[in-house]
């Protein structure tokens, strides 16, 4: 489980996220909700650990994350699409999965080095960075250079080199922001699947309410920073607080 207790962090005077307690069990996709500048990727930042928290804390399965950079909380099992900065641009689209499958398995098979073993664990890597560039839609495109790749592909990549990692909890912050209407069903799916999978934590933030109300379990709302609901997709769109504070209708109209 993976928890967040009090969760803060403050800017100068001005408090981003504020007092945040909130757990996310496994098998369950939360959605996280909210108007423009409420927290809701800062939050994320806090959980992952690309920003360090003024106050409370992150833990994953009990264990306390929060004094841990973000490579370490990757280690630990959370997921986060990672950023464009950390692709290879010079290598093909398939080097850089291979390479991501090779880092998330290094130290699980350390079998001392022989030709038989190298070949093998090859074979085995590029197999499974095969199947996930076909789970991401890229497979056509696996020889191509990073750096050529269109940015609704890029954002594709990003995806595929988190499943490479096979985290326990997978962030997708905004997935389908800037993909055409061809590139956003296939990432769509991919979050189908690995819900109903039913074992992985899988956290949300979306602006789009149609992607929100079919795949979310549960939805919580942050605005100022602060947690203002949590519940079931219907109950906390139907809330006051959602209505008036993220879809801007007046408490009349709600
Ligand atoms: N590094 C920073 N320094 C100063 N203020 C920041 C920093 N990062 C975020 N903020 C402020 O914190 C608040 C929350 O921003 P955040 O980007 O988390 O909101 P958001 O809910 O993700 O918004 P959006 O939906 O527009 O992406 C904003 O007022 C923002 O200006």
């Amino acid at each position: 489980m993976l928890a967040t207790q009090d969760l803060t962090i403050r800017f100068g005077g001005h408090v981003a996220v504020n007092a945040v307690t909130c757990s996310f069990e496994p098998g369950t996709l939360t959605a996280i909700v909210g108007p423009n500048g409420a927290g809701k990727t800062t939050y994320f930042n806090l959980i992952s650990g690309q920003l360090k928290a003024s106050a409370g804390k992150v833990t994953l399965g009990g264990r306390d994350l929060s004094s841990l950079p973000a490579s370490e909380r990757t280690r630990a099992g959370l997921g986060r699409a990672f950023q464009l900065t950390n692709l290879f641009p010079r290598l093909t689209v398939l080097e850089n999965v291979r390479l991501a499958v090779q880092a998330a398995r290094e130290g699980a098979h350390h079998r001392g080095l022989n030709l038989w073993s190298v070949w093998s664990d090859h074979k085995a890597l590029l197999e499974r960075a095969d199947e996930i560039l076909e789970s991401v839609a890229l497979a056509d495109k696996e020889d191509e250079l990073v750096a050529n790749l269109p940015h609704g592909d890029q954002r594709k990549l990003e995806v595929a080199l988190l499943m490479a990692l096979e985290p326990q909890v997978f962030m997708f912050d905004e997935p389908t922001a800037g993909m055409n209407a061809a590139e956003a069903p296939v990432i769509l799916d991919l979050i189908r699947r690995l819900k109903a999978d039913r074992s992985k934590t899988i956290l949300l933030v979306e602006h789009k309410m149609d992607v929100v109300r079919e795949l979310a379990d549960r939805i919580i709302v942050l605005h100022n920073g602060a947690l203002v609901a949590d519940g079931k997709p219907a109950e906390v769109i139907a809330s006051p607080i959602v209505q008036e504070a993220y879809l801007g209708v007046s408490k009349e109209t709600a």
